[in-house]
């Protein structure tokens, strides 16, 4: 492809686009309980990061932050975090779905306040991703924007940055919206497949993209709106699919997680059947660290991974520490890459 963009939404306090909502959420929050508001604490559920970014900013804010995750289902790196931030972490045995319908009673009936992409707060600062990709192309608006998707507010956030520029006038018109899914929790590729037809939540398997791991999105009405309004297109990864384009994109010198693999594969569908075109200007939203993802990193280059081909492997060469025997593995290296 010859305009082919990814925009790096993870390279920020907490290493991912969780971030730009949830400093506007905090603040909030923050004035509320200067203005003697009954609020004791923020609460979320989360697949690792959500929480990891309300913990940094209600621990610069001194609220107390209580995060629901869903036990041995997210990386060591994004549990490490509300710990090492001071949170009340809950740790419990269901999946984030489970987790999200605790949090939601929990919050109903306490006066804890919900930082869950429900809330209007955060996609109020996650759209600023959207005006800020205008912006870094001179207000000409590219031609697609493929963006992962687990619990879809995301993708409505980029939808109402686009459309905020487009009713102001800053642009004419608004990207095409791609959200892709792991084929693993796809709830929505399925709604799209059906003709939004026919709704239904899923039991989310295991995934590599475990952000992402969510089976009933809290935010699909809102995401089928953001597609239908831009006309948009769902795709899915299978395992291998997402691991292996995470890991052509880490080879070009990038270091991406496996949600931005999801939408790199989704991409390389679309390429290949036409859809989007060699010269279409593109971005692919990649929304997290990959330093959070780093097991799932070793464990595809170890080609550790049951039914998985792992073909762009680069293992490690273990070598004897002599001269001779570093020389004649260097000598192949190079030999090689000079056939290729
Ligand atoms: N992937 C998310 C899941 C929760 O989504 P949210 O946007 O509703 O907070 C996470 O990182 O926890």
């Amino acid at each position: 492809m010859n305009d082919l963009w990814v925009k790096h939404c993870g390279i920020s306090h907490t290493g991912s686009f969780k971030d730009l909502g949830m400093t506007v959420l905090v603040s909030q929050v923050n004035r509320l309980r200067k203005l003697n508001k009954p609020v004791v604490g923020v609460g979320c559920a989360s697949t690792g990061d959500t929480s990891a970014a309300l913990s940094a900013y209600c621990a610069a804010a001194g609220i107390p932050a209580i995060v629901f995750l869903p036990a041995n289902r997210i990386s060591m790196a994004q549990l490490v975090q509300p710990i090492a931030n001071g949170a009340f972490v809950l740790s419990l045995d269901t999946d984030f779905d489970g987790c999200m319908q605790l949090i939601r009673e929990v919050t109903a009936e306490l006066p804890i306040y919900l930082a869950n992409s429900l809330n209007s707060l955060r996609l109020e600062g996650q759209k600023t991703a959207a005006i800020e990709i205008l912006q870094q192309f001179n207000w000409e608006v590219p031609d697609w924007v493929i963006v992962p998707g687990g619990n879809l507010g995301n993708i409505y956030a980029f939808y109402k940055g686009f459309s905020m520029c487009k009713e102001l006038g800053l642009v004419d018109r608004i990207p095409r919206l791609v959200c892709a899914q792991a084929a693993n929790a796809n709830p929505l590729y399925l709604y799209y497949k059906s003709g939004w037809k026919d709704f239904k939540s899923v039991k989310a398997a295991t995934t590599f993209a475990s952000a992402i791991q969510i089976g009933d999105p809290v935010s699909i009405d809102r995401a089928v709106f953001a597609l239908q309004n831009s006309n948009g297109i769902v795709e899915e990864a299978t395992e291998e699919e997402l691991m292996d384009a995470m890991t052509r994109a880490d080879l070009t010198g990038m270091f991406i997680c496996p949600h931005t693999g999801v939408a790199l594969s989704a991409l390389i569908k679309l390429r290949n059947s036409g859809v989007v075109g060699k010269n279409d200007r593109t971005v692919v939203v990649s929304t997290a660290h990959g330093l959070k993802f780093t097991q799932s990193k070793v464990d595809y280059h170890s080609k550790e991974i049951a039914d998985m081909g792992c073909r762009y492997a680069n293992p490690p060469v273990n070598v004897k520490a002599d001269f001779g025997s570093v020389m004649d593995v260097l000598k192949k290296y190079l030999l090689s890459k000079d056939r290729s």
